[in-house]
């Protein structure tokens, strides 16, 4: 039996690239994009049933040769940059859900993520959030050691210490609310957000509740805290750095003990049995920083499977 999609009966959606690395300071993330289509993504998803496109807000903008490694006053790095890619991404994610596609946005590092979930709750403020990580992605400017934007997205869109904000971020909507944000994988979350996850009580699984109660009952658990009566539309944020290195090795933040293969993509999969998915994104595939041709292949098709599994594809 194939999956009744909620909010995309019609089964449509755009594949949207955000080739950019400016978040962090590694290169190479903003090849993944590249990476993941030239491996088939659009074709692999057209014969889940989906009528695709593809979308590049970015277009040939170079960020790369003006990306610096120096924090700015408000203790972070390139958020000028980060800021006129994020306007690109969250109008082009806000266009597709209006025209009624689903926006499954490929990265690029995370820092995209306050674009495409801003975007999804002005579609639909009931939107709930899953963020599959490692991270947590939420210090304000002012928690931030590494200055690293990629780490900071949930604290913009939730608004979050607004006073430390450098004024290119002004614009994102501050429109997610602290119950409805949800994190499965965590394993390295600064002192900060601890604080921060404590101090507005958000929703978390990390590691060790996937080892204590099992992958089954911890994505329950998440859908519980968000989304009770399984009835708001989910906007799925993945880091392929939840899953573990030795499965996902291309990445830029690398934390040992993470969701075996099965457990990542199960997580995909049951977000797609629930029929709730209404946006996507797949951040953080840095084909540069594989050691081998293998970890280019390994990585890239977790990226790909990650897609296919919250799209329907079923092992039977
Ligand atoms: N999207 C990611 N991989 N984020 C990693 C963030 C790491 C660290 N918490 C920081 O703020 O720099
Ligand atoms: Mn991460
Ligand atoms: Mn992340």
């Amino acid at each position: 039996m194939s999956i009744q999609y909620k909010f995309h009966p019609n089964k449509k959606a755009t594949i949207i690239t955000a080739p950019f690395s400016g978040g962090q300071p590694k290169g190479g993330v903003e090849l993944g994009p590249e990476y993941i289509l030239n491996a088939g993504f659009e074709k692999q998803i057209s014969s889940l049933g989906w009528d695709t496109e593809v979308a590049h807000p970015l277009d040939k903008t170079d960020y790369e040769s003006v990306k610096s490694d120096e924090k700015d006053a408000y203790g972070v790095k390139n958020s000028k940059i980060v800021s006129e890619c994020c306007k690109k991404i969250h109008h082009q994610v806000k266009a597709s859900l209006g025209a009624g596609r689903l926006p499954l946005t490929i990265g690029g590092d995370h820092s995209i993520g306050s674009a495409t979930v801003s975007a999804a709750l002005e579609h639909n403020p009931d939107t709930c959030v899953l963020w599959i990580d490692a991270h947590a992605d939420i210090n304000t400017p002012a928690t931030t050691d590494s200055g690293n934007l990629h780490g900071c997205p949930m604290s913009f869109v939730m608004g979050i210490d607004p006073e430390s904000y450098p004024p290119e971020f002004e614009w994102i909507p501050q429109n997610l609310k602290h119950n409805k944000l949800v994190y499965i994988g965590l394993r390295d979350v600064d002192d900060g957000e601890k604080a921060i996850l404590r101090k507005y009580n958000i929703a978390a699984y990390s590691m060790y509740h996937v080892d204590k109660y099992g992958i089954g009952k911890v994505v329950e658990m998440a859908l519980d805290a968000v989304n009770p009566d399984r009835k708001f539309p989910v906007h799925l944020s993945y880091d392929v750095d939840a899953i573990d290195p030795s499965f996902v090795p291309a990445t830029g933040t690398r934390v040992e003990g993470g969701l075996s293969l099965r457990e990542g993509l199960f997580i995909a999969e049951e977000v797609a049995q629930s029929g709730l998915l209404s946006s996507m994104d797949i951040v953080e595939t840095n084909p540069m920083l594989a050691e081998t041709e293998e970890h280019i292949l390994d990585t890239v098709s977790a990226a790909c499977a990650i897609g296919r599994c919250a799209m329907g594809q079923t092992l039977l």
